[in-house]
């Protein structure tokens, strides 16, 4: 993740957010020091106790740092708005940190639209893949798709993304699966990375599919010898990803290739649990990658194993929604102490980039609070990609991305399902939508 590309200079501009019915800083202190972080389920039933929110809060950002944050009265006499670059009145509306969308396959081209209705009818996703659909269709197009063409495509997708309220957004590649297509999703990541002001991680996930007519462990030997050489080389990927699924690879060659991917400097991350139970929970613990990621078939077994390693368990409700499945039990994990992240998933089989909606289904389909689920959206997920920088919260040090909601309360996020509750986003400080629309300084060329 770079903090210092993408369209937006913010050396010496000075910021100032107030009036704010509801400022959501973060986790609370005690909380943010613990292991865990989850939110209510260890300590107070309440539902507002897991997040610290000031009353008519305000906070100011240095050249895009939060440096105060605290009542409005406050806050106002020490930084008067008029004296700021940049100031916001935020009166009877609640501010929270960006969200950070830490799973999603933005970078794709071609349409699945079709493959829904097959869907519809009863046509499995297995079923599909197996018929050279699903993955293997956005491959055939991708493959195609010049670098150009996908950084479009991508920075279509990153101006929906920022307008409902994400301002750090993971991206995999995986739809080449073979050297070239991967580094060319990879290089469309890092472009759009460069002229966006969504900052992005980037993901390396060469063993997401078996290629047509290839032989699983050939494949898993090209991505091994070939592919994360390659990568690595480039050095425009942080973290190695696989999916671990019948039909795709199986533990023993998901080990090796994150196994490979570590030997390279890829930090790994695993695609577990999503249409069974095969093991690639316990690969996550072993490994204690960053992240396991759908988890939509875990045991209590393996959710033990992955607060022990301090692996990130990250929900992917949107899927479970798209497929008709059943959704992954995050009132296990969250009262086991894990910290769970929530994510879009975004891809052509699960066509939604809006952390918002994803917040509605957290509570609505999963059980969880506003509050987990905006500490999923933002905190949580921000350990999922290795933001440690105070990434999802508004506490001093962290980067000023927050959004000002056309509603006074935060639980608004998973409330509404209708259009955007997000008004105003700010990223590092500075305004880059408003009123629900992007801004042109939001993209450079
Ligand atoms: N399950 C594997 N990969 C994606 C789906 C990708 C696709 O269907 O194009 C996921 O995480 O849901
Ligand atoms: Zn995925």
């Amino acid at each position: 993740m770079s903090r210092d590309t993408g369209a937006l200079e913010s050396e010496g501009h000075t910021t100032v957010v107030y009036g704010a019915s509801e400022l959501v800083v973060g986790p609370t202190a005690d909380e943010a020091a613990s292991q865990d972080g989850n939110g209510n389920r260890n300590g107070s039933a309440d539902d507002g106790a897991t997040l610290e929110t000031i009353e008519n809060g305000a906070f100011v950002a240095v050249d895009g740092e939060v440096v105060a944050v605290g009542p409005t009265d406050e806050i106002v006499r020490e930084h008067p708005p008029e004296n700021a670059d940049t100031a916001v009145d935020a009166s009877g509306r609640a501010v929270v940190p960006g969200f950070v969308d830490p799973h999603t396959h933005a970078v794709f081209a071609g349409d699945r639209s079709d493959e829904f209705e097959a869907k519809l009818e009863g046509t499995s996703y297995q079923e599909l893949l197996a018929q050279g659909g699903g993955i293997l269709r956005t491959v055939r197009a991708t493959r195609e798709a010049s670098l150009d063409r996908l950084v479009e495509n991508l920075l279509g997708h990153l101006d929906v993304m920022l307008a409902h309220g994400s301002t750090t957004v993971e991206v995999k590649s995986g739809y080449g699966l073979e050297t070239e297509t991967e580094l060319r999703m990879l290089e469309a990541i890092d472009a759009a990375n460069e002229r966006h002001s969504v900052d992005l991680v980037s993901t390396y996930l060469g063993a997401h599919a078996v290629p047509e007519g290839a032989d699983a462990d050939e494949y898993v030997d090209a991505v091994v010898d070939e592919q994360l050489p390659a990568v690595a080389e480039q050095g425009i990927a942080r973290y190695c990803d696989v999916f671990c699924e019948e039909g795709a690879f199986s533990v023993d060659q998901s080990r090796r290739v994150l196994e490979a991917g570590l030997e390279h400097g890829l930090e790994p991350k695993v695609h577990a649990e999503e249409l069974s139970h095969l093991g690639g929970t316990q690969l996550a613990a072993d490994l204690e990658t960053a992240s396991a990621d759908h988890l939509l078939y875990a045991t209590r077994e393996d959710v033990d194993a992955l607060v022990e390693a301090g692996t990130v368990p990250v929900l992917l409700p949107g899927t479970a929604f798209g497929l008709g499945e059943a959704y992954a039990d995050a009132e296990t994990m969250l009262e086991a102490g894990a910290p769970v992240a929530i994510a879009t998933d975004f891809n052509p089989n699960c066509y939604s980039r809006s952390m918002e909606f994803v917040q509605t289904l957290a509570c609505v389909e999963m059980g969880m609070t506003p509050a987990e689920a905006l500490l999923g959206a933002t905190r949580n997920a921000a350990r999922a990609v290795g933001a440690t920088d105070g990434t999802g919260t508004l506490a001093v040090g962290a980067p000023a991305d927050a959004l000002v909601l056309e509603a006074p309360r935060y639980a608004h996020l998973a409330y509404r399902f209708d259009t955007t509750a997000v008004e105003t986003v700010l990223k590092r400080g500075q305004v880059v939508v408003e009123n629900g629309t992007a801004l042109k300084e939001v993209r450079s060329s």
